[in-house]
């Protein structure tokens, strides 16, 4: 049944359904007290109009603002083309064949292999110029898991239907994916690696290319739908002009370095 929608002073604004039933409502929730005086108005199953006394609830505006409409469809979009993008989701999807090799992609940029490999090369390292470089992009990427997990906290959007929770090493979560920690990490990391290593201009492409596959890999298997990963992408690229700008150095963080010194 449709009503008008109208201002505090009565005057038609817009339109809304009002549900058919009283006890089990079809679009919208419950009728509350005030509306049921509107539905005996509006006489039986037909379109009609009806006084300004009908409660917010009881509505479903259909002159929604072009943003909403915007929004509403770019999120059918994303789940529409997640859904034909997840092709590697289970071993029985049409590309299940390739599902260990988009798994082996999941690891080289997990949080772990990340964090470890910085460890590692910390302590290898010999030169003062080299653990500055190292000791920034283990900021980087506690920075990033600790942003990553913030909004994920917050957002909480469901991983897709059609993933399986088969990650390596999780954290509570990453139960949520919006958004992808790969995806950030990807792009935070190539854009460090670009700018602070030296590298043949192949090497350089082979480490944009990583981060593009490393994104796509997230979707194909199921566990992202393509704005986590897009998102993910700008995410990550921010993250880095925060670590650029914070960039620690003996000079404003001399007791880290000192300290790294007497490991
Ligand atoms: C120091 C510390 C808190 C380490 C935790 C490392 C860890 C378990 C990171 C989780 C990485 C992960 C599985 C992220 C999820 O990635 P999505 O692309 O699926 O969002």
């Amino acid at each position: 049944r449709l009503s008008p929608r109208t201002d505090s002073g009565g005057k038609p604004r817009g339109t809304h359904l009002v549900s058919q039933s009283r006890s089990r409502p079809l679009l919208s929730p419950p009728l509350q007290d005030g509306c049921a005086e509107a539905e005996e108005a509006a006489g039986p199953g037909g379109l009609s109009l009806v006084p300004p006394s009908l409660p917010e609830e009881g509505r479903m505006d259909l002159n929604p603002s072009f943003l909403g409409i915007a929004l509403r469809s770019l999120l059918a979009i994303d789940l529409w083309l997640s859904k034909k993008l997840g092709v590697c989701a289970g071993e029985s999807s049409s590309w299940g064949s390739v599902r260990p090799l988009m798994k082996l992609l999941e690891i080289s940029g997990h949080g772990i292999t990340w964090l470890l490999g910085t460890l590692y090369c910390l302590c290898r390292s010999d030169s003062w110029a080299g653990r500055e470089v190292l000791m920034n992009l283990l900021f980087a990427l506690l920075l990033d898991l600790l942003v990553v997990a913030l909004i994920k906290g917050l957002v909480r959007r469901r991983r897709p239907a059609h993933n399986q929770m088969d990650m390596f090493v999780t954290l509570s979560v990453d139960k949520y994916s919006f958004p992808s920690g790969h995806a950030t990490r990807a792009s935070l990391v190539s854009r460090f690696i670009l700018k602070h290593l030296v590298l043949a201009i192949p090497l350089r492409v082979l480490v944009v290319l990583w981060a593009f596959i490393l994104g796509l890999s997230r979707v194909m298997l199921g566990r992202h739908n393509v704005t986590d990963v897009a998102f993910g992408f700008f995410l990550g690229y921010m993250q880095y002009s925060i670590v650029d700008y914070c960039w620690l150095s003996p000079h404003n963080a001399p007791v880290l370095f000192i300290l790294w010194n007497q490991q």
